[in-house]
């Protein structure tokens, strides 16, 4: 095993560390940042993370909220919530946990969040400032693998870096985001012919499909930034990523694990929106 383990829990610690700082700071000021969480439908993977997500934001100081809905909420209470929300000063952030029950509109209720409140950065406003170089919100997850890459100093300017996995909260931000630091991107999904040939030619490889064991450490080229953003729970109840990690660690320079890796910083960034979001809220401040 060569390869170099990237902590992400020890990187979260230290981000949520200074965001504790800045909030004390803003606190002085008379400002508590607050965000509020959104759960609607009972299921139980969903309500750990969302009392994780409530927990750290208050070890950092900030106010939390949760609102949990019953699974069969219809759309248009689920509107009214975020409408209530959008209004409430006391609230910087808001998060809906997804997924959401299939009779209500993913789209039409992300759309609904203030975009100065769309700490998950998905709304289609703040995905269309990232893509035109001038980012409100980072979506939690590639930013926190920004975040993770630029602790190890790993070189992105005129770097090869692949992406397997295209969807809106990951792959496609994560494009975005890598494409600003310098970096040559591919872009790849479910469709893509010969996906090792891609991999191969991965200086920062970074692996979102929700497949365990998608990439092996033959699919690795030696020396490479492995960053897996899969969480699977395997039948047997452990957890583990995308990448086969055994054989991906003999091959590359640096991995992240699972867990330990990015689910840690995804929470650490969902803070840092947050606290921006309260800081923007100060007289004098801009954007
Ligand atoms: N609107 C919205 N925003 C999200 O950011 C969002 C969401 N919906 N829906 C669900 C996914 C999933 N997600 C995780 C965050 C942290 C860990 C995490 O900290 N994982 C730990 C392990 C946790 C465990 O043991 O299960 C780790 O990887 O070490 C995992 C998953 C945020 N999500």
């Amino acid at each position: 095993m060569g390869a170099r383990i990237i902590d992400g829990k020890a990187l979260s610690a230290q981000v949520r560390g200074q965001v504790a700082e800045r909030v004390r700071a803003l606190k002085a000021q008379g400002v508590t940042p607050g965000l509020a969480v959104v759960l609607v439908g009972e299921d139980p993977a969903s309500q750990v993370y969302v009392r994780n997500k409530a927990a750290a934001c208050t070890a950092a100081g900030m106010h939390s909220r949760v609102i949990p809905l019953g699974a069969d909420t219809p759309e248009g209470e689920l509107l009214d919530v975020i409408e209530t929300l959008n209004a409430d000063p006391a609230i910087h952030g808001i998060l809906v946990q997804l997924p959401l029950p299939g009779h209500i509109d993913t789209g039409l209720v992300i759309e609904t969040i203030s975009a100065a409140k769309d700490v998950d950065g998905f709304h289609v406003s703040n995905a269309g400032l990232l893509m035109t170089g001038r980012p409100l919100f980072r979506p939690c997850t590639p930013y926190g693998v920004m975040k993770m890459l630029e602790s190890e100093n790993v070189p992105l300017r005129g770097a090869e870096a692949v992406i397997i996995g295209a969807s809106n909260i990951v792959g496609k931000p994560m494009a975005m985001l890598l494409l600003a630091a310098g970096a040559t991107v591919t872009l790849c999904n479910s469709k893509t012919r010969d996906l090792a040939s891609q991999t191969r030619r991965a200086d920062v490889l970074v692996v979102a499909t929700g497949r365990p064991g998608i990439v092996t450490g033959d699919m690795i080229k030696p020396g490479a930034v492995v960053i897996d953003v899969g969480i699977n729970r395997l039948d047997s109840g452990k957890l583990v990523g995308d990448v086969a990690f055994d054989s991906a660690a003999e091959v590359a320079s640096a991995i992240t694990p699972v867990p330990g890796g990015v689910g840690p910083m995804t929470i650490a960034m969902l803070l840092v929106n947050t606290i921006e979001a309260a800081e923007r809220t100060l007289p004098g401040a801009s954007g």
